[in-house]
C-alpha cells in the first residue's frame, strides 16, 4: 500500500502503523472516518501490530539473555492488550488486586507477575499468594512485616524483592518521577541493608529479588545506571551477608516519542545494563524490567469529533467531543499529545485550542494548534496508547469511550463505550 503524507512534515509522531492513505488518516489498512461512522466518537483505537513490534524491540533487545519483561499493565489495562502481550510471553507488573484479577482473566501466567505498590492490602496479597505470583515488590517494613503474617497465616511464604529508592533524578515531569527519596516509593538505598537483614530473619517470607523503579517518560540511560550503579553497591553487600538474589528488576519508565523527543530504545538502554552487569563481578542474575508506556503509547490514538468551532478576541477554540474525563494528561500534567485532522483539508489554518465540554478549565487536549478545520471534522489524538483509558473517568456523567483494536484490514470493539444506564448503576436513593 502506497501511504501519502497528506503534509508529510507532520505524520503521525512515532506512529508508523497509523498513516496518511490518498489523505485519509488509517490504523493499519483500516480507513479511520469508517470506522468512526460506525463506532462513533470518542473513540480509542489501538494497533495490533504496534504492540507486537513494541514488544519485539524488546525481544530483540534481549536477544538470548536471561530477561524477564513485565508489561506495566496500568498504562494499559485493556483485557485484548494484555492477551496479546501474554500470548507473547510477557509476565506483568501489578500493583493491585484489581489488576491481578485481569492478568489472569487474559490468560496471563501469575507466575511471572510481579505485585507493586505501596500500599497492598491484605486481601490482595492472599489473592496474590494464591494466585502465586513471582514476587512481591515490598516497598516499607510495615508491608514486609505484615506480608510475613499474612503468608504464615496461609501457611506459605511469599517471595519479595525489596524495592529500592535509589535517590536519582530521572529528570522527568515531577508527578511521575518516583525515585528521589522526597517521593513515596520503596525503602531508602540507605536503609536497605538492613531492611533485607530484616526480610531474611522474618518466617513468612524468602528473599529473592532486589527492585528499583524510578520514574516514567525517561529518554536518558544515564539515571538508568545511576540507579543501577547503586544496586550492583546493594548486591554485593547482600552477597557478604550470605544473602542470595535471583533476580534484579530495574523497573520501567522508558520514555517515548509525543512531539520531538528522542525516545529511549530498549536495545539502547539494556546494551549498557548488560555491559554494567558483565563487569560487576557478580554471579549472573535473571534481570526483570516493568516497561509500560513504551509498549502501548503510540500503538494507540484518540479519535474525537469537533462539535463545534469558536472564535473570540483572544482564542479559537475547537470544541470537540472528548475532554479531560477521557484523556487526562494534558489537564493533570500539562502533556503534549499532537493532534492531527484524520482528513487533513486545505484552506485557511487558524491557531486552535482544542478543548473538550467538561466544565474545567483544565479541560484542554492540545492548545495553539495550526490547523483548517471546520465542524463535524475528526481529529486524531497522537500518541494515547498508555495512561489514556485507564484514567478516564465519567466526570461531568460523561460515559467512558469504547476501544477498539485494529488488526491489518480487520477491528474489534475491545470494549464497548459505557452506557448512560451504567452511569447511574449501583446508586440509589433515600426512601
Ligand atoms: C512500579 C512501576 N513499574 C512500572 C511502571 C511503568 O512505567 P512506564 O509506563 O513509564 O514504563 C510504573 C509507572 O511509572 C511503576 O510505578
Ligand atoms: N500516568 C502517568 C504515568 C504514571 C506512571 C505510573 N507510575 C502519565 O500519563 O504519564
Amino acid at each position: 500500500m502506497t501511504a501519502h503524507f497528506a503534509d508529510p512534515a507532520r505524520q503521525p509522531a512515532g506512529q508508523p502503523h497509523f498513516h496518511f492513505v490518498n489523505g485519509v488518516l488509517h490504523a493499519e489498512d483500516v480507513a479511520l472516518p469508517a470506522l468512526c461512522k460506525q463506532l462513533g466518537t470518542p473513540l480509542y483505537v489501538y494497533s495490533r501490530a504496534a504492540l507486537h513490534a513494541n514488544f519485539k524491540a524488546y525481544r530483540d533487545a534481549i536477544g538470548e539473555r536471561d530477561v524477564l519483561v513485565c508489561y506495566g499493565m496500568k498504562a494499559n489495562a485493556n483485557l485484548a492488550v494484555l492477551k496479546e502481550f501474554a500470548r507473547a510471553g510477557a509476565g506483568f507488573d501489578i500493583v493491585s488486586g484489581g489488576e491481578l484479577q485481569r492478568v489472569v482473566a487474559a490468560g496471563g501466567d501469575p507466575g511471572k507477575v510481579v505485585f507493586s505498590g505501596v500500599g497492598k492490602q491484605v486481601w490482595e496479597m492472599e489473592a496474590a499468594l494464591r494466585a502465586g505470583v513471582k514476587c512481591f515488590n515490598v516497598e516499607s517494613l510495615p508491608e514486609l512485616r505484615r506480608l510475613s503474617q499474612v503468608a504464615s497465616r496461609l501457611g506459605v511464604t511469599a517471595p519479595v524483592s525489596l524495592r529500592v529508592n535509589p535517590d536519582v533524578d530521572a529528570q522527568t515531569h515531577p508527578y511521575i518521577s518516583t525515585g528521589l527519596k522526597e517521593n513515596k516509593f520503596g525503602i531508602a538505598i540507605d536503609t536497605a541493608l538492613e531492611a533485607y537483614r530484616v526480610a531474611a530473619s522474618l518466617p513468612g517470607v524468602r528473599v529473592v529479588g532486589v527492585d528499583c523503579h524510578i520514574g516514567s517518560q525517561i529518554t536518558d540511560t544515564a539515571p538508568y545506571l545511576d540507579a543501577l550503579d547503586k544496586l550492583l553497591d546493594l548486591l554485593r553487600a547482600l552477597a557478604d551477608l550470605d544473602i542470595s538474589i535471583a533476580h534484579l528488576d530495574i523497573g520501567g519508565g522508558l520514555g517515548i516519542r509525543y512531539d520531538d523527543e528522542t525516545p529511549l530504545a530498549p536495545r539502547a538502554l539494556l546494551d549498557k545494563v548488560f555491559a554494567r552487569l558483565d563487569a560487576s563481578g557478580l554471579p549472573p542474575v535473571q534481570l526483570v524490567m516493568e516497561p509500560g508506556r513504551s509498549l502501548v503509547g503510540n500503538a494507540g490514538i484518540l479519535l474525537t469529533r469537533v462539535e463545534y468551532l469558536k472564535h473570540t478576541d483572544a482564542r479559537n477554540f475547537a470544541i470537540v467531543d472528548a475532554a479531560m474525563n477521557d484523556l487526562m494528561r494534558p489537564a493533570l500534567y500539562e502533556a503534549w499529545h499532537g493532534v492531527l485532522a484524520v482528513t487533513p483539508r486545505s484552506g485557511e489554518a487558524l491557531s486552535y485550542d482544542v478543548v473538550g465540554p467538561v466544565c474545567e478549565s483544565a479541560d484542554w487536549l492540545a492548545r495553539e494548534r495550526t490547523l483548517a478545520l471546520r465542524e463535524g471534522d475528526l481529529l486524531a489524538v497522537e500518541s494515547a496508547g498508555a495512561y489514556g483509558f485507564v484514567m478516564a473517568s465519567t466526570y461531568n456523567s460523561r460515559p467512558r469511550p469504547a476501544e477498539v483494536m485494529v488488526d491489518g484490514a480487520n477491528w474489534h470493539v475491545v470494549r464497548t463505550r459505557d452506557t448512560l444506564a451504567s452511569l447511574t448503576a449501583g446508586e440509589s436513593t433515600l426512601p
